[in-house]
């Protein structure tokens, strides 16, 4: 059997409380397969950074790496960032393109690379993640490695029309073909992907997804929706049920009602809409006044980064405006909470949560929409309510679709949500929980693996 090597700028070890969907699925796709996880260790130092650090967990062999500070500024915050990041997601507005950050960008995947081939045996499958690193599979075939090595790329592919206003985006998109496969998210992000590799390479792209290049190279790209791990979060939510910090909430709700939101503090998020949406719900169905709290969670990221910066104090001034505006002495619209929580309360949390409101304005997945489903439990199931614009909405078609630009679509659908009859909460919960059963974490790596073996 061939060892998998993961390679993702984000590491996340067992029991690390770490928001973010790329390093909590692969913990869950890494946990009983075993390999090797190389990347970035989350430390930036002020010297040029040692080679490697190896530590074993259970069944992973972490192989990690420091980013010195101008690596971290420019290769990270600013490439990763505030070039690609908000391009990706469809805010063209935001991006801020350097050269100096490109280069960063490119010496770093070089780094990568020569820190990895040593590392590698010659029966490896590699498995390189997300717009961080899309360079990397160019700099290793540029070191010999002759392996299978394949992409999944864990954010939107736009249309071609938005990846143009890159400058460099050619050189830079055209390492894609030194991978046997790219994997994206949803089939939009796949067809998007081919009408570029048209357009700007002169490739084909067949039905089956091969793309064909003038000069006889070929790569296949291809969806896979990426998942979570029902049963452990069902089994959390049930467990959590018994905990101190489940009770605390539920007591704090004094029978009143929940809808929960999960979100890294992302401008791709939606949640200043969302905000401002939920004070139309309550200026529209002034009934639900005093009847239902909105609890965000909204874990801190990126928070050097200065478009992230002023989303928060946007946010602070938000929650602070609509609190000041609704509250009553005995209830608090917002629930404003800026730090994070281990999977296993949010489990809990969602459980506890008639509705699940899921409102990015551009999302490539969006795991919390997965995790609120597989936590409700069938007898008595919350809605959820999900913008059109996550790629989770293409699976997940039982849920309230809602534009999340659009303050009254969402203000209707959490009305919608309350007053939904049980039976109907039972149908679109037994649809969505079924689905989310059959296409699981384990089976999205193993049909990524199989096809990349397979190419
Ligand atoms: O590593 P950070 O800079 O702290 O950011 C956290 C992660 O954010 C993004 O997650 C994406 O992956 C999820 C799982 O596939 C997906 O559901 C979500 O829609 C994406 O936004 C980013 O792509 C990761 O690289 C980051 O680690
Ligand atoms: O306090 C928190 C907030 C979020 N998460 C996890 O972070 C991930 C967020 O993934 P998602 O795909 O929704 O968005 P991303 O942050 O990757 O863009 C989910 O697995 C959440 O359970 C967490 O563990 N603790």
């Amino acid at each position: 059997m061939t060892r998998l090597v993961i390679v993702s700028n984000r590491v996340s070890k067992p029991r690390e409380t770490r928001a973010g969907g790329l390093a909590s699925a692969l913990n869950s796709a890494l946990n009983e397969h075993g390999g090797l996880w190389f990347g970035w260790s989350g430390n930036v130092v002020s010297d040029v950074p040692a080679g490697v650090s190896r530590e074993r967990i259970g069944e992973i062999d972490y192989a990690l790496t420091d980013l010195s500070e101008s690596e971290y500024s420019t290769y990270y915050q600013g490439f990763s960032n505030r070039t690609l990041w908000p391009l990706l997601h469809y805010r063209p507005d935001l991006l801020d393109f350097r050269r100096e950050n490109l280069s960063g960008y490119r010496a770093v995947n070089r780094r990568f690379a020569e820190l990895l081939a040593p590392q590698l045996r010659s029966d490896d499958t590699i498995w390189v993640h997300d717009y961080h690193l899309i360079p990397l599979g160019q700099e290793l075939r540029a070191l010999g490695i002759k392996a299978r090595i394949g992409f999944f790329l864990h954010v939107p592919f736009p249309s071609p029309e938005v990846l143009m206003m890159l400058p460099g985006h050619r050189p830079l998109l055209k390492t894609l073909c030194a991978y046997d496969l790219v994997g994206t998210q949803t089939d939009s992000d796949q067809r998007a992907l081919c009408e570029y590799s048209g357009r700007e390479w002169g490739a084909t792209c067949d039905d089956s997804g091969m793309v064909s290049l003038s000069d006889g190279h070929r790569f296949r790209c291809m969806a896979f929706p990426i998942s979570i791990d029902p049963g452990l979060i069902s089994r959390n939510a049930d467990l959590a049920r018994t905990s101190k910090a489940h009770r605390s909430l539920v007591d704090s709700l004094s029978g009143r009602e929940l809808a929960i939101s999960v979100d890294r503090l992302d401008y791709s998020k939606g949640l200043p809409e969302r905000f401002e949406a939920f004070a139309h719900f309550l200026d529209s169905y002034p009934q639900h006044r005093g009847q239902l709290s909105m609890m965000q969670i909204a874990p801190v990221t990126r928070g050097d980064v200065p478009e992230y910066q002023e989303l928060r104090a946007r946010l602070e001034q938000l929650a602070g405006a609509i609190n000041g505006r609704y509250a009553e002495p005995d209830w608090m619209p917002i629930r404003y909470i800026n730090r994070s929580f281990h999977q296993a309360n949010l489990a809990g949390f969602y459980r506890s949560a008639r509705v699940g409101l899921v409102t990015p304005l551009r999302d490539g997945m969006n795991l919390v929409a997965k995790e609120y489903v597989a936590a409700q439990s069938a007898e008595d199931p919350g809605v959820l309510v999900l913008s059109r614009f996550a790629g989770a909405a293409r699976e997940l078609t039982d849920a309230l679709l809602v534009n999340p630009y659009d303050a009254d679509d969402t203000s209707n659908a959490i009305h919608a949500a309350l007053e939904m009859p049980i039976e109907e909460r039972r149908r679109r919960w037994q649809a969505m929980s079924a689905h989310l059963r059959q296409h699981t974490i384990v089976d999205w790596r193993e049909s990524f693996l199989d096809v990349l073996l397979d190419s």
